[in-house]
């Protein structure tokens, strides 16, 4: 069952010089209790398409397309609708969440300042118990309540976020870059311990990532952007066991695999292009080794190829 679909979300940064053509006409479907990796490499357009779901962009972003969550469509919510589903509906874990706390305060006073926002109804022991149930959950002993920030290591942080996502039992939570800077061992139990509780939960989740691996590991379907488009998206044993665009499959070398024989890495020669001037044809001619003549006049249409499989490239063939 379908939770949000994204119907042709385009995003424009503007300024006095230039207008960033950021996320362009992107368009996929989450349902209920799914999990989607959005990757692509820096600057394609990943954490702006995250954040315009949460009208957490800054004001000189111009989002147009539609954006349904359930039946609401999130881009025509006022402030305040928005606000009331923010937190109770949808959650986002950021890479450094914990910064935006209070250094001065412990952790349970924050949390339960939090806590009582969206829900004022709550007496202080009730949401104290809630707290410290939410700590456990993220593995997190109880005496981190009384803790103040600054005495907690960057994986008990994260644990820290994961836990202030989940106090209000959200169907949908974002997690941009949200273990990135942490050691191996500490990122792999946090997503061990995410993929349980969504379980448990009945939680969807997007996660946002430069890691191939770590989305291959951790979601059912992956999102490849590319300066700002949907290149491809599908189940993830799809998409990583044979891959269609040519930047993807470029993605795919740049990581080591995660099954079999450790091969050469390649990284994908040249660079993003400039996302404030129009282009023709293809936005990845320029770097594709699979390039023809088409390819630099004429702009790809979006192809389902397979088990909703979507494939923007002249050469992916199939029903558009
Ligand atoms: N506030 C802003 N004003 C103007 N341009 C912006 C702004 N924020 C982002 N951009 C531009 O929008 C494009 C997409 O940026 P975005 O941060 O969404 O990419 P990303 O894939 O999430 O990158 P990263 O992995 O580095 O976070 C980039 O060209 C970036 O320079």
């Amino acid at each position: 069952m379908k939770l949000l679909s994204i119907k042709n979300e385009s995003v424009v940064y503007r300024s006095k010089t230039k207008n960033v053509l950021a996320v362009n006409n992107v368009s996929f479907d989450i349902d209920k209790q799914d999990s989607v990796g959005i990757v692509g490499e820096s600057g394609s357009g990943k954490s702006t398409l995250a954040l315009a779901l949460l009208k957490l962009l800054p004001k000189n972003a111009d989002v147009t397309g539609e954006v349904l969550f359930e039946d609401k469509d999130l881009l025509k919510l006022s402030t305040d609708e928005f606000n009331d589903l923010r937190w109770k509906e949808i959650s986002i874990v950021f890479q450094k969440s914990m910064n935006s706390l209070s250094p001065i305060h412990r952790i349970g006073s924050q949390m339960a300042d939090i806590y009582t926002i969206h829900d004022g109804s709550a007496d202080s022991d009730e949401v104290k118990g809630k707290i410290i149930n939410l700590l456990e959950m993220v593995n997190l002993p109880t005496r981190v309540y009384t803790m103040y920030p600054h005495e907690l290591s960057g994986g008990m942080m994260q644990r820290v976020s994961i836990a202030l996502s989940l106090m209000h039992n959200p169907k949908l939570i974002i997690m941009d870059e949200a273990t990135t800077a942490l050691d191996v061992i500490t990122q792999g139990q946090i997503l061990n311990e995410i993929a349980e509780l969504e379980k448990k939960l009945k939680i969807a989740r997007i996660m946002i990532s430069h890691d191939m691996s770590v989305v291959a590991n951790t979601c059912r379907k992956i999102a490849v952007m590319y300066a700002g488009y949907l290149v491809e998206f599908g189940l993830v044993e799809d998409v990583i066991l044979n891959p269609k665009h040519p930047y993807t499959k470029g993605l795919l070398k740049s990581f080591p695999p995660l099954k079999g024989e450790k091969g050469e890495l390649r990284s994908i020669p040249g660079y993003l292009p400039d996302l404030s001037i129009p282009h023709e044809g293809c936005i990845f001619k320029d770097r594709c080794p699979q390039k023809e003549n088409i390819c630099l006049y004429t702009a790809p249409k979006t192809h389902i190829v397979e088990n909703g499989r979507k494939v923007m490239c002249n050469f992916a063939g199939g029903d558009c």
